[in-house]
Parts: C-alpha cells; sequence; structure tokens
C-alpha cells in the first residue's frame, strides 16, 4: 500500500485537481492542481466539511454531497471565485464491506478549456487566412522595376484567358515567380500548379513523368501504374521549365495534347481527356533552335500564343539594391542577426553583371550574412570576381585608376590560375618582387578602405544613437 505521503506526491504530480473527501464529506487532501485551478490553499480545505465549504463561498456547489446523496458517480460545473467555471466529476469508493470511504473529485478548468479551444479556432482562422494570401499575394515580386512591373501587368491581363504564355528570361531571372503568378490569376487557380523542369531528366523517364503509364507498360513499370502531369494537373496549371530542352518525339506528343486536349499514356489505348492552363519557359532562342531542327515550329507557334519576355538582372539595375535590401532583411530576420551593407557594397554589386540574375543576389546575401564576423558587410567581404569591378570602364574614374584595376585583375588571374607569384610574375613578364610589391600595395589600400568604411559607419552610428 502507498503511504499517505506518497499518495499525495502522486496526486501532486496529475495535472488535473484532485479533491478527495472521507465518506461523509470532509475533506481530507486536495492537490497542487486543485489549489491553482481553485486558488485556496490545501491548509484551508483539509477537515472541512464540504457544506463548510460552500457555506464560505469557496465553491458554488459541492459535487461530493451530491455523490453522498446518491451513491454514485456525479459529474457537474461549478464556479469558483470570481467567474472560473470548472467540470467537476466526483467518484464513490467503497470499501469491502460496501460502505462509502472516500469521495474523489476529479476538476477541470473549462475556462482554460475554452481558452485552449479559442486559441485553437484563432490559430486555425490564421492559418487560413494565411493560406488564402500566400494563394495570391505572396507570390507577386517582391520587387519591381518598370521593366518587370509591365512584363507583369501584361501577364494578369492574360492569366484569366485561356492563351498559352511562352516566358523568356535566363536561369534566376523570376520565370518560375512568373509562373505561378499567372496561375493566382488565372480561371484555375483553385487547382494544381505542378511545375516540371524538361532539361532535368532523360528523355523515357520524362515521357513517363509527362504522360503517366499503364500497369506493366515496360520493364521495372509499377503494378498500378503511374498518374502523369497531364492528369495531376487537370484543372490546375501544369509549367513547363526549360521547354526548348523538350526532346523532338515528345514535342510531337505534346502538340497533340495542345491541340486536343487528350493524350494517351505510355503502353495504354485509350485516351485521357485532360484540362489545363499551360504556361512555358524557356532561356533558349527556341527560333533559332528551331531553325537548328531542334524545336518544332508549329509547337511554338502553339505554345507562344502570348511571349512574355524577363530581362535579366544587370539590365534591371535599377532592381539591385531593393533587392540587396530585401533579402538581407529576410536573411537578417532568418538568422537573428543585425547585418547592414555598406553603401560601397551596394554601389559594386549594383554594377556588377549577375550571370546567376536573382538567385545568385539571393545565395551571395545569405553567405555573406552567414559568414559576417561584424554586422557590417563591407567590400572586403565580397568575392574576388566583384571586388575586381574598382570602377573600370565608368566615367569620372581616372585613366591611371582604371589601368591600375585592370592590372591588379590580370594579377589576380594569374595567382589563380599558376598558383605562386614566382610562376604568376614568369607568365606576365614581369619580377617576381614587382609583382609581390603590387600586391603588398594594393592590400594596404584595402584595409585603410576597410578602416574608413567601419569609421564611417560607427559615426554614423554615434550621429543615430545622439
Ligand atoms: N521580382 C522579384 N523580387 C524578389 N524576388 C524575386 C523576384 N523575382 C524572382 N525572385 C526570386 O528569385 C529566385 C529565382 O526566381 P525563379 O526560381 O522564379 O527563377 P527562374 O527564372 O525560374 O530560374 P530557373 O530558370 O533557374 O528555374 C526565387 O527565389 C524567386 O522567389
Amino acid at each position: 500500500m502507498m503511504s499517505g505521503d506518497n499518495l499525495q506526491r502522486v496526486i501532486d504530480a496529475m495535472s488535473d485537481g484532485v479533491y478527495i473527501t472521507d465518506g461523509n464529506g470532509v475533506t481530507v487532501t486536495v492537490n497542487k492542481a486543485y489549489e491553482r485551478i481553485s486558488g485556496i490553499p490545501r491548509k484551508v480545505l483539509v477537515g472541512l466539511h464540504m457544506s463548510e465549504v460552500v457555506n464560505r463561498g469557496y465553491i458554488s456547489r459541492s459535487v461530493s454531497l451530491e455523490v453522498l446523496k446518491e451513491k454514485g458517480p456525479v459529474t457537474l460545473t461549478q464556479t469558483i471565485g470570481d467567474d472560473h467555471k470548472i467540470l467537476v466529476s466526483g467518484t464513490p469508493m467503497f470499501d469491502r464491506q460496501g460502505r462509502l470511504e472516500y469521495i474523489v473529485t476529479t476538476v477541470r478548468n473549462v475556462t482554460e478549456l475554452l481558452q485552449a479551444k479559442r486559441a485553437e479556432e484563432q490559430l486555425e482562422q490564421i492559418l487560413q487566412v494565411r493560406e488564402n494570401y500566400s494563394g495570391r499575394e505572396a507570390r507577386d515580386p517582391f520587387v519591381i522595376s518598370r521593366a518587370t512591373q509591365q512584363c507583369y501587368d501584361l501577364a494578369k491581363r492574360v492569366a484569366p484567358t485561356a492563351a498559352k504564355i511562352l516566358i523568356k528570361g535566363e536561369t534566376g531571372t523570376g520565370k518560375t515567380l512568373l509562373a505561378r503568378t499567372i496561375h493566382d490569376y488565372s480561371a484555375v487557380a483553385q487547382g494544381p500548379f505542378i511545375e516540371i523542369n524538361c532539361a532535368a531528366m532523360p528523355e523515357s523517364l520524362l515521357e513517363a513523368e509527362l504522360f503517366g503509364y499503364e500497369p506493366g507498360a515496360f520493364t521495372g513499370a509499377s503494378q498500378k501504374g503511374k498518374t502523369g502531369l497531364l492528369e495531376a494537373a487537370n484543372n490546375g496549371t501544369l509549367f513547363l521549365d526549360e521547354i526548348g530542352d523538350l526532346p523532338l518525339s515528345l514535342q510531337a506528343k505534346l502538340l497533340k495534347v495542345v491541340a486536343e486536349n487528350r493524350f494517351i499514356p505510355v503502353g495504354g489505348t485509350q485516351f485521357k481527356r485532360t484540362n489545363l492552363r499551360l504556361v512555358s519557359a524557356t532561356h533558349h532562342n527556341l527560333r533559332e533552335l528551331v531553325q537548328a531542327g531542334a524545336f518544332r515550329e508549329d509547337l511554338l507557334y502553339r505554345l507562344s500564343v502570348v511571349p512574355l519576355e524577363l530581362p535579366p538582372l544587370r539590365e534591371r539595375t535599377e532592381e539591385i539594391e531593393a533587392l540587396l535590401n530585401h533579402y538581407l532583411h529576410h536573411f537578417n530576420c532568418k538568422y537573428e542577426l543585425d547585418c547592414r551593407w555598406h553603401r560601397d557594397v551596394i554601389d559594386l554589386l549594383c554594377r556588377y553583371p549577375w550571370p546567376g540574375n536573382i538567385r545568385e543576389l539571393i545565395n551571395l546575401t545569405e553567405r555573406l550574412v552567414v559568414t559576417a564576423e561584424q554586422s557590417l558587410i563591407t567590400t572586403a567581404q565580397l568575392p574576388r570576381e566583384m571586388r575586381a569591378d574598382n570602377g573600370m570602364g565608368r566615367v569620372g574614374v581616372s585613366l591611371k585608376e582604371q589601368v591600375e584595376a585592370l592590372e591588379q585583375q590580370l594579377i589576380e588571374q594569374a595567382l589563380e590560375r599558376y598558383g605562386t607569384t614566382r610562376q604568376a610574375a614568369a607568365a606576365l613578364d614581369i619580377d617576381q618582387s614587382t609583382l609581390v610589391k603590387k600586391q603588398q600595395r594594393w592590400r594596404a589600400q584595402q584595409k585603410a578602405n576597410d578602416v574608413t568604411q567601419n569609421e564611417e559607419v560607427e559615426s554614423d552610428d554615434v550621429r543615430k544613437r545622439r
């Protein structure tokens, strides 16, 4: 048998309130949860008859008195204190002779339960709103210049029609984001948005992915068959990225789907109907591919009823600063940091040609944020090829500075290729000591620049604090 002390420890460990009276309705003990829910200390209650607990106004009704009357389990609600509603369930415990020995009552705070339920409902509503919100607004681009705005305006205008859209643009320019926006503003926005990269898999796999297959269509095929994306995207949007890489045999099959809205799965004999919004994208010049015999002209015309072009980031320079700030804020929040761009970094990055476009900008920002040793990000932290700009070819920069920048770039390239100052100097046909002296001078200049940048920001901080 458990001792009184141990029993008390066990009931104290319970999250529901527990109230125990003897067979006459005199309080034996309560647990910690009961003290918390009722706000009444145990020592006040122990030894009190339940009628006295009610008379003193601690509780509105006593379930133990009801159990005494009924000689059976009773559940009722009580009010405790000001307006706390609790749900109490009293259970009689009889000894071997059938005499009522204890009444054990468990207590649940209904107010807490209701609050929890309300919180749960609120959470559900928030999630629902967020879902709806992200379904439309969040897929609009965050940063937009006039050139991109025109592209997005046209996309939203044609999105509700059935016209096929072909998006042209280099990698990382935002083609997928634009395709999602078209889906969000289309008549099938409630349906699925399915994306497939036609350059990412071999022909036979791509065919099975797109068209699906019947059970046992080929060796290794699943016994259940497979639903193709053309079917999965029914009443939604199918985004065919890198359409220029679609093999010719699949182009013929796709042409049939575009023309007739139906297709036959691999190994099948029956047509399946599909109703989907087709958006395609490519970084290739499809006209050149047509001329080279690698892309069907009839498919090109079918797919590009409305052609849209996303310019590369180097032609959207007015977006760069806003994008840098947007993603710096994004990664600061993600990693709970407080990094800032030095003005020179922004100026330098606005002149950088960004071959990987926005994706490259995002990756660079994340890398600089997570590797930053101080909150100020200076030009010293930029990769070498970005720092190498140094103002070359810019109006207002002296010839001497531009020649020096070119010299620095050539020496850095030689060092990268040959690994040692001796070999690099030999390749450039200069003395090793000349190369080393130049390097030392540039390093000293870079250090001085960094110190000036830091001082500028520190004095800026002091001004702000004042
Ligand atoms: N205007 C914009 N403002 C902010 N972020 C953008 C903008 N456009 C694109 N992005 C972001 O840039 C990244 C690259 O965009 P996206 O994947 O759409 O490019 P893509 O052209 O489809 O690339 P790929 O051809 O390599 O698939 C994504 O993280 C996207 O959210």
